[in-house]
């Protein structure tokens, strides 16, 4: 059975963010995920996590304005300062909280750039973060997200781009998130592509479509998903990141015991 995160962004969030380790803990996660841990400096965070007895398992690289709207900044050419300065800020908070993954958010699409330098852009950064991260053990996780529904003009959309991608940046420490609510409005066929890429997913993350909620409030068959991560052996962690239809504790149904 697949190891479950709490994801603290999306889950218990009638409570303070320091809260949420706790209730987290409580509920019967091992393991905890959330956007960004930024706010907080990170001593205060690892204390957060060693309070709960729970494992830091991701969080994203700083992501530039996320406040007015940026959604990363790995694709874009005239911000690769700030990403570097970001990959140091991200490093130091992984190596207090003893943290084996992050996910390095690609940005919106600036329209008048052109896609081989977007790539190209992409392509050195991500080596870059790849690189720095090697140093503590750590993964640089690659998320398509879907960019009809919920991140309009989000450059990294596509299951099959950021397969691309992974190759041509060819470090072996940068692998695929596959959000599975993400991947079943760009393309569906979820467990084909489970099967296909298990190789290249280091990180999973779920939640039903539509809507976002829990697993079980639409149309993805998470029992029969789970069991082919079984089958195929998938060790790593399932992250939750979906909104609850009411509170958090009230909606764990849908999680195997
Ligand atoms: O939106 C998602 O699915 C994510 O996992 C990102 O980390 C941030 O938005
Ligand atoms: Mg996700």
């Amino acid at each position: 059975m697949p190891k479950f995160a709490a994801n603290l962004s999306f889950l218990f969030t009638d409570h303070i963010f320091r809260e949420r380790f706790r209730l987290a803990a409580a509920a019967g996660f091992q393991g905890v995920e959330y956007l960004f841990p930024y706010d907080w400096p990170a001593s205060e965070v690892a204390e957060w996590l060693k309070a709960a007895d729970v494992e830091q398992v991701l969080f994203n690289l700083p992501p530039g304005d996320w406040a007015n709207g940026e959604r990363g900044l790995a694709c874009l050419p005239d911000r690769q300062g700030e990403f570097a300065e970001g990959v140091e800020q991200a490093l130091n908070y992984a190596m207090v909280l003893d943290c084996q993954r992050v996910h390095c958010m690609a940005g919106l699409r600036p329209w008048a750039v052109a896609e081989a330098e977007l790539e190209a852009v992409y392509v050195a950064n991500l080596r870059h973060a790849a690189d720095r991260f090697a140093t503590i053990g750590a993964t640089v996780m690659v998320e398509p997200i879907n960019s009809r529904i919920d991140m309009p003009g989000y450059w990294l959309d596509g299951i099959d781009k950021a397969l691309r991608l992974i190759e041509s940046i060819d470090r072996s420490n940068v692998k695929l998130q596959l959000d599975l609510y993400h991947a079943q409005i760009i393309q569906g066929d979820l467990a084909r592509t489970i099967e296909e890429n298990i190789a290249q997913i280091g990180h999973v993350q779920i939640a039903d479509n539509p809507g976002r909620h829990e697993p079980g409030t639409g149309e993805i068959n998470y029992p029969f998903l789970f069991s082919v991560l079984d089958r195929l052996g998938y060790a790593g962690w399932i992250g939750c990141e979906y909104k609850p239809l009411a509170t958090t504790e009230e909606g764990l149904g849908w999680m195997p015991k």
